[in-house]
C-alpha cells in the first residue's frame, strides 16, 4: 500500500506533463511533508528556472492540471510558489481501515532478492564485547526487515574459529580434559579459559613448543587435532548461543560460516589470483596491488593474501567468501555488518574480487559500517582495568535494573511475569538504544538513559503498547478483531491516522537504505501521535458508538504497527508493564 505521499506522486507527475509537456514525464515533483499542510509540492521552484517563468505561475499551472480523484481536498499556493496539499479525510480513513484488515499492515512485498548478510562474527574462546552487540543487533534487525520486505536472507555468522591461537587453545583443552571444570569455562567465562592457555604459553616453554607444533598439525588436518578443535568450538558455541538467546537474535548454528569454512579455498584463491596476474610475490608474501588504493606516498597500498610464512588473513577469507556466495548461493547482494575501520579492507577485497571475475556487476556488496560504543568519558567503553566490557555482564545489569523498576511499578503481577517483563524491558532497552542511532555513529553506553520511560527509548515504546493492550483487556476485546471503519473528526485522530499510513513506506525505505534507526524514529513519532490522540479523544467514553468503534480501530492499528515495528527491530513488547 503506497504511503499518502507515494499515492499522490503520480497525480502530480501527470499534472506536470499536462501543464508543461512530455519532456517532464517521470520528473521528480518534489513532494515533502510540511508543517503547513499534509504535504508540500516544491517542484515549481526548480521548474521555473528551467522554463524561464515565475515560480507562482508554474505552481498555478500545476494546480490547474491537478486531478487527484478524491485523494486530496485542497491545493493552495503559498509564498513564492509552494503548493500546500491536504488529503481528504475519507481517503485517509478508508486507508486506515484497510491497513487494519491487512495482516501485513499494508506493506506490499518488494521484488525479491537473495541477500547474504554477514553479521555478529565474534571470536571463538573469547567473550563477546559491546562491539559485537552492535554487529549482532544491527545485523539481526536488517535480517528481519529484509525478510519482512520480501527478500531471501542468507545469514552468515563468520565466527573467528581459526588461526595461530588455536594451537595453544587445543593444547590447553587436551591438558585439562574436555569434561573438566576448566573446559566448562568455555561455556561460562571464555576469557578465563583463553587467559589460562595464554599464561601457560608465556610461562612454560615446553607448552609453547607443543602449542606451535599443534598449529602445524591443525593446519595439516590431523584428525585427532581436528576432533579436539571441534570440541573447543562446540563448547564455545554453547556460550555464543546463550548470548544469542538472551539477546533474542535469530542466529542459529545453521548460520555458522566460521573462518575455517574456507580453509580449502584459500590456496585456490591465491593460485587463481597469481595465475591471473592480479597477485604477485613481494618479499616472500603474495600481495595484490590495486592502483586506485594509494597511501600517503602515492604508492599503491598492498593487500596481503598470503603471508611470507604461508599463513592467510581476513582478506583471503573474505575473497573466498565472495567467490563462494556468488557461485553457490547466487546472491544479488552481500551485506557486511562490520566496524567502520574495516572500510578500506572491504573496498580492496571487492575491487580484487571484481578483477578476478568472482563478483559480477550484478552483485552489489555493501559495508554496513558500525560505529564505536563509548563510555561516559567518551572513549571506547572499557572496564576500569582497561579490558573490553563483557557483553553478558552489561545485559545482566540491564535486566536487574529493569527488574527493580517493574517490582516497584507492578507489585500486583506474579513473580514469574515480573521476571519475564524485566527481561523483555532490560534487553529491549539495550537493543533499542543501539538501533535508535545511525549505525555508523558512536554513542555513549548509558543504561539509565536506555531504560528511561520517556524519550526515544525501548521502554517508552514498550509502555505505549502495554497501555493500548490494557484498554482492550479492560473491555475484553481482542485488538486483532477490531475492524470497525475508521472515521475522522478530531485533528489528533487525523494526525494519528496519517502517521499510521506511513508504515509501509518506512519499512520499504529502511530495507533499501539499511538504516534501522529510521524505523525507530518513525515508531517514536507514531507513539507520540498516539499519546496526543489519547489525550484529546476519549475512546471508551466517546460521544457515540461509531466514534468509539472507530477510535478502537485506531488504537488497534497503532498497537499492531508498534508491535510489528518493534519486532522488526528485534525488540519484544510485553503484554503488561
Ligand atoms: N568478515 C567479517 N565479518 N569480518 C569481521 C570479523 C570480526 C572479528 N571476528 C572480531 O570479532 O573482531
Amino acid at each position: 500500500m503506497p504511503s499518502p505521499i507515494e499515492a499522490l506522486t503520480p497525480a502530480v507527475q501527470s499534472a506536470l506533463v499536462a501543464a508543461f509537456g512530455d519532456e517532464l514525464r517521470g520528473a521528480d515533483p518534489v513532494l515533502r511533508p510540511s508543517q503547513f499542510a499534509d504535504v508540500q509540492v516544491n517542484a515549481a521552484m526548480a521548474l521555473a528556472k528551467k522554463l524561464g517563468r515565475k515560480p507562482r505561475d508554474v505552481a498555478e499551472a500545476i494546480v490547474a492540471h491537478l486531478d487527484t480523484d478524491g485523494l486530496t481536498t485542497t491545493a493552495e499556493i503559498a509564498g513564492p510558489g509552494f503548493i500546500n496539499i491536504t488529503f481528504a479525510d475519507d481517503w485517509i480513513a478508508d486507508r486506515a481501515t484497510a491497513a487494519q484488515a491487512d495482516p501485513r499492515l499494508g506493506v506490499a512485498p518488494v521484488e525479491p532478492q537473495r541477500v547474504a548478510l554477514d553479521y555478529s562474527s565474534p571470536n571463538v574462546a573469547k567473550e563477546m564485547h559491546v562491539g559485537h552487540l552492535r554487529t549482532t543487533v544491527v545485523g539481526d534487525a536488517l535480517a528481519r526487515i529484509l525478510e519482512f520486505a520480501g527478500h531471501t536472507v542468507i545469514r552468515q555468522n563468520h565466527i573467528g574459529d581459526w588461526g595461530t591461537p588455536f594451537g595453544m587453545l587445543v593444547e590447553h583443552l587436551l591438558d585439562v580434559g574436555a569434561d573438566s571444570p576448566t573446559a566448562r569455562l568455555l561455556e561460562t567465562d571464555p576469557n578465563a579459559f583463553y587467559q589460562g592457555a595464554r599464561e601457560k604459553f608465556d610461562a612454560d616453554p615446553t607448552f609453547a613448543d607443543r602449542a606451535r607444533a599443534r598449529v602445524v598439525l591443525l593446519q595439516a588436518g590431523d584428525p585427532e587435532t581436528l576432533t579436539v578443535w571441534r570440541t573447543l568450538i562446540d563448547l564455545s558455541l554453547r556460550y555464543l548461543n546463550r548470548v544469542y538467546r538472551t539477546l533474542g537474535v535469530t542466529l542459529t548454528d545453521a548460520d555458522l560460516a566460521g573462518e575455517s569454512t574456507y580453509n580449502d579455498d584459500l590456496p585456490v584463491v591465491c593460485r587463481e589470483l597469481e595465475e591471473a596476474g592480479i597477485a604477485t610475490v613481494d618479499n616472500g608474501a603474495l600481495v595484490v596491488f590495486l592502483p586506485q588504493f594509494t597511501g600517503r606516498d602515492d604508492q599503491p597500498v598492498p593487500m596481503i593474501i598470503r603471508k611470507s610464512d604461508g599463513g592467510y588473513g581476513y582478506a583471503t577469507t573474505d575473497l573466498a567468501m565472495i567467490r563462494d556466495c556468488v557461485r553457490r548461493l547466487h546472491v544479488d547482494r552481500i551485506l557486511y555488518v562490520v566496524g567502520v575501520p574495516q572500510s578500506l579492507h572491504f573496498e580492496m577485497v571487492w575491487a580484487t574480487a571484481r578483477r578476478a571475475g568472482w563478483l559480477p556487476d550484478s552483485t552489489v556488496p555493501t559495508h554496513v559500517k558500525i560505529g564505536n560504543v563509548l563510555g561516559a568519558d567518551r572513549k571506547i567503553l572499557r572496564t576500569r582495568s582497561g579490558d573490553s566490557l563483557r557483553l553478558m555482564a552489561l545485559l545482566d545489569e540491564a535486566v536487574v535494573k529493569a527488574r527493580a523498576y517493574i517490582d516497584a511499578a507492578r507489585p500486583d503481577l506474579p513473580e514469574d511475569t515480573r521476571a519475564e517483563v524485566a527481561h523483555q524491558v532490560g534487553i529491549g532497552a539495550v537493543k533499542y538504544a543501539d538501533l535508535s542511532v545511525a549505525h555508523d555513529s558512536e554513542y555513549v553506553f548509558d543504561l539509565d538513559r536506555m531504560l528511561a520511560l520517556t524519550g526515544n527509548t525501548g521502554p517508552y515504546l514498550q509502555y505505549a503498547t502495554a497501555r493500548i493492550r490494557s484498554i482492550f483487556r479492560g473491555i475484553g476485546l481482542d485488538p486483532e478483531t477490531q475492524t470497525a471503519p475508521v472515521r475522522l473528526e478530531a485533528p489528533a485522530e487525523r494526525e494519528l491516522a496519517l502517521r499510521l499510513l506511513d508504515f509501509p513506506s518506512v519499512v520499504t525505505a529502511v530495507s533499501t537504505s539499511l538504516e534501522p534507526h529510521r524505523l525507530s524514529a518513525y515508531l517514536f513519532e507514531l507513539a507520540q501521535a498516539f499519546s496526543s490522540f489519547y489525550e484529546a479523544c476519549p475512546v471508551l467514553k466517546a460521544e457515540d458508538e461509531p466514534t468509539r468503534a472507530s477510535r478502537l480501530t485506531l488504537c488497534a492499528l497503532t498497537l499492531r504497527t508498534l508491535v510489528q515495528g518493534l519486532d522488526l527491530l528485534g525488540v519484544e513488547a510485553p503484554e503488561q508493564m
